[in-house]
């Protein structure tokens, strides 16, 4: 079997005139936290919407866990799971009935579901919300409730798109503490994107991606060499970086 958990080969799209993804490939392999970096309007939120089929890769290509994204949708979308900005919990559901929903969906047996549930609770420190309301949890809490349903299906890539968006600086570290030992944990790859550089520790390995297309890929604590990660990044991303950068 690969060992990539995603593979994307030289992927371009454009919304019309404007070219977002230009000729991007990475990699993330199976059991590693990989950081997507990049300034707003990098495109990072338009390569997760291609690897989730939101939109249509029209060159290049996408496979997850070696399934091809055109050719073999199916396998390749089963083995994904996915945490957006937006929020995607229903707010009036408790948390195993929004847990519930999504297993139902992947087609899992509800016995499994349940007990997957409250495994995947306790691996994100959520337990006792078990039948609380969405509505009832704290921004930090919701998050790590969506992190769980992402999980339930047990996928070998997880893309979470500024998963820390509206959180404290403590809620923030909690989220990528948590997903640093779900890696651990479960094995599966992790692509986070994010603009914040405090949320990169150096052995991660990072992508730099600015105006569509990939300027690095390497360790953390190579990108940053001397000089340290925001500095090296402005270097790679240039003037243009450092007015929009909101480290
Ligand atoms: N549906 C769309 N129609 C037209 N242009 C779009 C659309 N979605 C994104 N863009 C443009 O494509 C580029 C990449 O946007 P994208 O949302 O992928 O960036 P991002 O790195 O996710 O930014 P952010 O950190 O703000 O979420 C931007 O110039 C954006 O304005």
């Amino acid at each position: 079997m690969t060992e990539n958990a995603l593979t994307v080969g030289g992927v371009s799209h454009s919304f019309g005139a404007l070219r977002a993804l230009d000729d991007v490939s990475l990699t993330v392999p199976r059991g590693r936290f990989v950081a997507l970096l990049g300034v707003n309007g990098a495109g990072k939120t338009t390569l997760f919407s291609l690897i989730t089929r939101l939109y249509n890769s029209r060159s290049g290509h996408i496979a997850v866990l070696g399934h091809d994204l055109r050719t073999d949708p199916g396998p390749a979308l089963a083995a994904l799971g996915v945490v957006f900005q937006s929020r995607a919990l229903d707010a009036d559901l408790t948390v195993a009935q929004n847990l519930g929903y999504h297993a139902a969906l992947h087609g899992m047996a509800r016995g499994a579901a349940r007990s997957r549930a409250r495994e995947v609770l306790a691996a994100v420190g959520l337990s006792e919300k078990h039948d609380a309301r969405v509505a009832t949890l704290s921004g930090g809490q919701t998050r790590r409730a969506e992190i769980a349903r992402a999980l339930m299906h047990r996928p070998a890539l997880l893309l979470l798109d500024e998963a820390t968006a509206g959180l404290d600086v403590r809620a923030r570290a909690e989220v990528g503490r948590l997903v640093r030992d779900l890696v651990a944990r479960e094995g599966m790859g992790v692509l986070w994107a994010t603009h914040i550089f405090e949320e990169i520790e150096p052995e991660d390995r990072v992508v730099v991606l600015h105006r569509g297309r990939v300027r690095a890929e390497a360790s953390a604590a190579e990108i940053a060499g001397d000089k340290g990660l925001a500095p090296a990044f402005l270097d790679l991303t240039g003037a243009a970086g450092e007015a929009e950068a909101r480290a």
